[in-house]
């Protein structure tokens, strides 16, 4: 197995313990969701893996399958566009001028959409920009924080196949943050729990894809998440 992320050790503390003691290894090209109650250090892991924020203590390990360092990208619920600059200019900012600017807006379903103003776009086709800018500079590692969070339940749902279809062709490693434990299973090939600063569920989620979203398989493992959540939350309560 290729690891992207190695985790060992991390530990978080802000007023009180975040993250303590969480090994965690994430295989190359995988699909890997996060989720856990509110407040259980979600955006905390993320932030730490993306270099924004430093470890109190343990190791962040990340390397791309030929070995070197590993380019990641961040996306997070509001899509950080700037508004200021037409929908192709917020895509090609960092990007060297031969990009193929035109090919990433249309493989987000945004061709002919490159003069536009981000304000003159709806919230699912500025996620679409935001998904495209991602995708440009080609990362190994995706951090996705709960990128369809403020979109309507229909936008949601196209997003997240778009999203399964650019990682099947583009073979980045993607680590999503999520609340909907629907979406976590819908895209994921693991979905781990985080409660109490540590990893303390690891699903393999070995189902073909496009996954139908009524199988059987799935409404049990949502069930049985929930379930899990729903202990975790009473457990750590105050
Ligand atoms: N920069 C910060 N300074 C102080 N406390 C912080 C900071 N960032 C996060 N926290 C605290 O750390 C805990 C974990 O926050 P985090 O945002 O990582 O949780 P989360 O699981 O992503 O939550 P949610 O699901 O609600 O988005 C929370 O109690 C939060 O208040």
């Amino acid at each position: 197995m290729t690891t992207t992320v190695r985790l060992r050790g991390l530990a978080k503390t802000y007023d009180r313990p975040v993250l303590t003691d969480l090994d965690l290894d994430v295989e190359a090209g995988s699909f890997v969701s996060l989720i856990g109650a509110s407040g259980t250090g979600k955006s905390t892991l993320l932030r730490l893996v993306a270099g924004l924020e430093r470890a109190d203590s343990g190791e962040i390990g990340l390397a791309q399958p030929a070995g070197g360092p590993s380019r990641v990208r961040t996306m997070f619920q509001e899509d950080r566009l700037l508004p200021w600059l037409r929908v192709a200019a917020n895509v090609r900012l960092g990007l060297p001028r031969s990009a193929d600017v035109g090919g990433l807006l249309e493989a987000v379903g945004l061709a002919g959409r490159h003069r536009a103003w981000p304000a003159d776009l709806s919230g699912g086709q500025r996620q679409r920009v935001a998904l495209a800018r991602a995708l440009a500079h080609r990362p190994d590692l995706l951090l996705l924080d709960e990128p369809f969070g403020a979109l309507d339940a229909l936008t949601r749902v196209r997003m997240q196949l778009l999203l399964e279809r650019l990682w099947q062709e583009r073979g980045s490693t993607v680590l999503l943050v999520t609340h909907d434990v629907d979406e976590a299973l819908a895209l994921s090939d693991r979905v781990l729990v985080l409660a109490g600063g540590r990893i303390v569920r690891d699903l393999a989620v070995d189902l073909p894809r496009p996954r139908r979203r009524g199988d059987e398989r799935i409404s049990r493992w949502r069930d049985e998440l929930l379930d899990e959540l729903l202990t975790q939350e009473a457990a750590t309560a105050p």
